[in-house]
């Protein structure tokens, strides 16, 4: 594509040489990746300002620089206020606007953002589309998975899957939308469908400055929908009427509102919910049809997944026999209250609680129907919001008989120092201290007898624990199984 013409969705910038003959053969942001006839973008990270790099850029090819500021290059650099704004308007031209032929349905919220996503893709491969995901755990491209680093990756990549995605022909896509990702702007220019609110709690107030801060960013999903392109296809944002922040994020969209709820008199509706050990029974309502359910995922928080999913897909056309369907035939998401299940008396659970609100969620389902006692493992991630390890710690012990802290990812920080964190202010005994994980696993699945439940929280689908700039294999999973194995045996 020529430069010129790539350049005119800018609208506004300065150009340090003449752009009109050059050609660009592709767009990069890190200057180790360029090849010649790139168009390399300077931004500005939390850790380097790739500025820095553009000398190097130039070295190895690139055809051009987008930059913040004039640079000593000698090929032309295209000046602009914003490079971060500035990639994610070039990576859309540059792919030919790719949200715009796809039915994009992003998902937000603290905790059920990636269990709505795989939600939503059973609910519509069930009705025969060819589906896309992005989120934590992977990209899907069908059946085609790959690693992702981040929940939301950045505009470039971003836009780039969903050309990849045309190519293959599907037609509609899942997102998490992480709140990092809306204030970094990584989904600038993203034509979303449908907008889905999950919930608000606390987590990541190491990014944003207060949950006030953290709810603005979240709304800018709903702020941003339908703006971006002149579409015929009508938008509509899914929000949860339980959660207390709605009307903030109500306020937030000029597009169409569809609430779900259990508690609330919402459009998409639970009623006669019951609970048990072997999942959620209720009847699914919405506007002029009910039908009753019968899922084997547990808990309420699992409830309000499915209704969030419902709405989405009942804003896409699809209709509610075919959600029922995919809702019950629908087991869980991989590390999602997950069993580790070999033969023994008691049950172990792995699951990726690590907030509050979700180990609250998690360990409140357990207890309501355990026989025997509940003990969990936890730990909290290092480099991460530090205020959320005491109220962690006490969701722990206000549920579980006994609680083991121990490590998740310390990443850079001392394992010892998060567990003092996490310990403080609490009052009970009712806990220990094992700081390695594997013997913290151990230890929980030796104490547990005959109907009692091991919680493993924190970590669910994940391979690797983080400890000082190492990543090492670790599988909460695998490493139950070898404790049981090792004790039944
Ligand atoms: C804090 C944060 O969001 N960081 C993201 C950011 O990294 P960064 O700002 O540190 O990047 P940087 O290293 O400073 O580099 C700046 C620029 O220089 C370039 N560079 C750098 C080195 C070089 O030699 N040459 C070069 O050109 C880089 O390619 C980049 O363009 O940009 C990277 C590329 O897009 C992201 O992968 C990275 O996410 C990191 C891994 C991360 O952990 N992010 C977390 C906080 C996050 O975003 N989490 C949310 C999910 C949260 C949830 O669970 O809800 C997410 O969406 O993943
Ligand atoms: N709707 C919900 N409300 C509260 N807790 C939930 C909900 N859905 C799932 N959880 C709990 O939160 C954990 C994480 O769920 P999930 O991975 O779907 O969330 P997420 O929003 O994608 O998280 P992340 O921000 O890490 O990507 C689950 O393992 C479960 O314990
Ligand atoms: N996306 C979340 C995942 C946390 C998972 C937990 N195991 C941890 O490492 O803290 C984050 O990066 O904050
Ligand atoms: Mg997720």
């Amino acid at each position: 594509m020529k430069l010129s013409e790539i350049t005119k969705a800018l609208y506004i910038y300065k150009k340090t040489k003449s752009i009109e003959q050059i050609e660009i053969t592709g767009l990069e942001m890190d200057s180790r990746n360029v090849k010649k006839g790139d168009l390399f973008i300077c931004i500005k990270g939390f850790t380097v300002d790739g500025h820095l790099y553009a000398r190097q850029a130039e070295a190895k090819g690139a055809a051009a620089i987008v930059a913040e500021k004039p640079l000593d290059v000698s090929i032309p650099v295209i000046i602009v206020n914003d490079t971060t704004k500035a990639i994610a308007i070039l990576a859309n031209k540059y792919f030919e606007y790719p949200t715009q032929s796809l039915n994009v349905i992003g998902v937000t919220g603290t905790n059920g953002k990636t269990s709505v996503t795989y939600l939503l893709e059973a609910i519509f491969r069930e009705h025969k589309h060819r589906t896309g995901l992005i989120g934590t755990i992977q990209m899907k491209m069908g059946e085609e998975c790959f690693d992702v680093k981040n929940t939301t990756p950045d505009s470039l990549f971003l836009q780039k899957s969903f050309h990849q995605m045309l190519e293959r022909n599907i037609d509609t896509v899942f997102m998490e939308v992480s709140s990092h990702a809306l204030d970094i702007g990584r989904v600038y220019g993203c034509d979303f469908d449908v907008a889905v609110f999950t919930n608000l709690s606390q987590d990541h107030l190491d990014y944003h400055s207060s949950m006030e801060d953290y709810l603005r960013a979240k709304s800018l999903l709903f702020a941003q929908l339908g703006n971006t392109y002149d579409s015929e296809r009508p938008k509509f944002a899914v929000i949860n009427q339980d959660d207390v922040h709605h009307e903030s994020l109500i306020k937030s969209t000029s597009q169409p509102v569809v609430t779900y709820g259990i508690d609330s008199e919402a459009d998409i509706r639970a009623l006669d919910v019951n609970l048990d050990a072997n999942g959620a029974t209720f009847i699914l309502k919405t506007t002029d049809e009910e039908i009753p359910i019968k899922s084997k995922l547990m808990g309420k928080f699992s409830i309000y997944n499915m209704l969030a999913a419902t709405a989405a897909a009942l804003c896409s056309g699809i209709p509610l026999h075919t959600i029922k369907r995919a809702l019950e035939a629908t087991t869980g998401v991989s590390g999602r209250f997950e069993p580790v299940t070999v033969g023994q008396p008691f049950g172990v659970i792995v699951d990726y609680a690590h907030t509050p609100d979700s180990l609250e969620n998690v360990l409140s389902t357990i207890r309501s129907f355990v026989k025997g006692k509940v003990y969990v493992v936890v730990g909290c991630g290092g480099d991460r919001d530090k205020t959320k390890r005491p109220l962690m710690a006490a969701s722990a012990v206000k549920y579980a008989d006994l609680s083991i802290f121990t490590s998740d990812n310390p990443r850079s920080e001392e394992p010892d120092a998060i567990i003092a964190d996490m310990i403080t202010g609490i009052e009970t005994e009712k806990y220990r201290v094992i700081e390695n994980r594997k013997d913290a696993i151990y230890q929980a699945v030796e104490l547990a007898d005959k109907d009692d439940i091991v919680l493993i929280a924190g970590k669910g689908h994940e391979t690797y624990q983080q400890i000082k700039g190492d990543t090492l294999d670790f599988d909460d999973r695998l490493v139950a199984e070898e404790a049981i194995k090792n004790k039944i045996s």
